[in-house]
């Protein structure tokens, strides 16, 4: 495959985006682990397509660096929304993106020397069948206790599109998430694999969140898992319904709209270089 394409990240959260609108993207699905690859290929977290959409401005298509294919990403569309603004694909600043996880709207946003990017990421699913998590039917599941090779884990699961498992911990540093993550990811209460995020609750509006992604293993930020512990944090009491939330590679700013019921992510997308790939 030969292509152009753009290497941005968010928060340290890194993808290749390449613009399907000007390059055949047929067979990009099978190549994504590829061109992920650090040492022999591009290297990211994962690649995002700019796709047409009848229903959009664009359509939006996130392959993590597995290969298999999410319903959406947080990082990723803000990335996504300054990317085909810078590219003059739209005059827009505020702009619809169809995803698997449904339309999402991106607000571009100057402040002061920086831009950032707010997102309505929609709705948080909450009904454990539609997470989804088997065993529990439609219940809401809040610091549920789960026993994993004789390890005991409160969990909290939120969908934003895209499933989350949210275990909060007393120190972040203590754990071993190179351990627990696959094997939570992987766990048989998860039909479709699921994000694990370890939370420290450092006050009411700050959480400390690491993150083990589903096909992307240790990601330096994951911005659906940062709505989603923000959801898990007010549905056990733990925070306020907006908050700031520090990840290794940043800072996001995350509401819960008690009026709407949607979740506001705002943060940071940098654009890091332009090239081309023939791999
Ligand atoms: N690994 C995720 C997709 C990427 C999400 C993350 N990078 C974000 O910023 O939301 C999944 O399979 O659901």
């Amino acid at each position: 495959m030969n292509f152009k394409f753009t290497k941005w990240h968010g928060c340290g959260n890194d993808f290749v985006i390449i613009n399907g609108l000007e390059e055949n993207i047929e067979t990009i699905q099978p190549q994504a682990a590829a061109i992920c690859n650090r040492n022999f290929g591009i290297g990211a977290d994962g690649v995002i397509t700019v796709c047409p959409s009848e229903n959009a401005d664009f359509c939006m298509r996130i392959f993590n660096s597995d290969g298999s294919e999410a319903e959406m990403c947080g990082n990723g569309i803000r990335c996504f929304a300054r990317y085909v603004y810078e590219a003059k694909l739209t005059t827009k600043s505020e702009m619809t993106i169809e995803t698997k996880a449904g339309i999402m709207k991106p607000k571009i946003i100057a402040s002061g020397d920086d831009v950032l990017v707010t997102v309505n990421m929609g709705n948080p699913v909450l009904q454990a069948d539609k997470v989804p998590v088997a065993g529990f039917a439609d219940k809401t599941i809040i610091s549920e206790e789960i026993i994993v090779d004789n390890e005991n884990f409160h969990i909290t699961c939120v969908s934003m599109g895209n499933p989350h498992c949210i275990i909060f911990v007393d120190d972040i540093n203590a754990v071993d998430i190179n351990k627990w993550g696959p094997v939570l990811e992987k766990h048989q209460i998860f039909p479709n694999k699921t994000n694990v995020e370890f939370v420290q609750v450092l006050n009411r509006s700050k959480l400390r969140m690491r993150v083990w992604e589903r096909g992307a293993a240790i990601t330096l930020a994951c911005g659906t898992g940062a709505c989603a512990t923000l959801v898990a944090g007010v549905l056990n009491n733990l925070c306020d319904r907006q908050a700031s939330l520090q990840l290794d590679g940043g800072l996001l700013s995350i509401e819960w709209n008690e009026s709407d019921n949607n979740v506001y992510m705002t943060g940071p997308a940098t654009k890091v270089f332009e090239g081309k790939y023939s791999g």
